[in-house]
């Protein structure tokens, strides 16, 4: 169901442009304070989203859709049972979907839906430090839906969950990290502004379903969608004069974002 591996190598800039010629309809299952950041930094940077979650038409949905988004920000049986539904049909049908384990170290509720969730085969998995530490099962210190850990001591527990689980795991901080188990990558773009607004780890994950639906190496992608996440932060930090006029500007970014700017800007290193 994952992308095979032996794609032809694209650059970021190819995989934004692959995304953008699909338009892909990617499927969001998010909590509700993303909702609508989300949704507004999938159309800005060239997605259509659809927030999709009731567990009575995801069977019927999902199968529409380019690529699956699962956030378990604010979670509830009747939205755990949709996001269980989601994750099955897009397993059935071989769709790529990411999961955000949101603050997944504070409760057994939140690790049990994981758990439930993994089984599914997330072709990416898409965390914070303390999330991605907490998810495999090492010590973290997540201060709810907040880091306590640095990128750095996560990676170790990153590529053991990629090996483990097969998915693509992106660690993300103030320089992310990705790795399918095999090869790694750092992304050293953003802004330390980013994380002074709600939702945008969460968008990010939607940013990453997107990017999968354009195709090709699948690590690739996600490293594709996080230098663009990342370097429309930086572009927008510029005019910026705090969190709030950020985060319209970020939008702005995305959806002025070109291959060209984003080939010369990405910064990304082999781990
Ligand atoms: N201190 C920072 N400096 C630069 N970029 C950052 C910083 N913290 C987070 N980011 C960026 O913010 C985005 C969201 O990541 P993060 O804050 O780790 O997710 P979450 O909101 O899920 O905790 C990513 O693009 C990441 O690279
Ligand atoms: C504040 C909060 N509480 C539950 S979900 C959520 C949003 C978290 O968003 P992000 O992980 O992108 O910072
Ligand atoms: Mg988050």
């Amino acid at each position: 169901m994952h992308p095979p591996a032996d794609h032809p190598i694209r650059t970021p800039a190819e995989h934004l442009a692959a995304m953008r010629d699909r338009t892909p309809l990617v499927q969001c299952i998010t909590n509700f304070v993303a909702m609508n950041v989300a949704a507004n930094v999938l159309l800005a940077a060239g997605a259509s989203p659809a927030m999709v979650h009731a567990a009575e038409e995801t069977g019927e949905f999902t199968p529409l859709v380019q690529a699956l988004s699962i956030n378990i920000g604010t979670p509830s049986p009747g939205w755990a049972t949709g996001m269980r539904a989601a994750a099955a049909a897009a397993r059935a049908a071989g769709l790529p979907w990411v999961l955000d384990p949101v603050a997944v170290g504070a409760t057994s509720y939140r690790q049990a839906l994981c758990g439930d969730l993994m089984a599914f085969e997330p072709t990416v998995i898409r965390g914070n430090a303390s999330e991605i530490l907490a998810l495999a099962g090492v010590e973290a210190r997540g201060r709810g839906a907040d880091s306590a850990d640095s990128v750095e001591a996560a990676e170790t527990a990153a590529r053991a969950l990629a090996e483990r689980s097969w998915a693509v795991v992106a660690v993300t901080g103030p320089v992310d990290y990705v790795t399918d188990g095999a090869r790694a990558w750092r992304i050293a773009n953003g802004h330390p502004l980013m994380p002074k607004v709600t939702a945008l780890g969460c968008s990010l994950t939607a940013l990453v379903a997107a990017f999968l639906a354009g195709g090709g190496d699948r690590a690739e992608a996600t490293v594709a969608a996080l230098a663009c996440f990342g370097l429309a932060g930086e572009q927008a930090a510029e005019g910026a004069a705090g969190p709030g006029s950020f985060a319209v500007a970020l939008i702005d970014a995305l959806h002025a974002m070109t291959p060209e700017t984003l080939e010369r800007g990405a910064r990304v290193s082999a781990a």
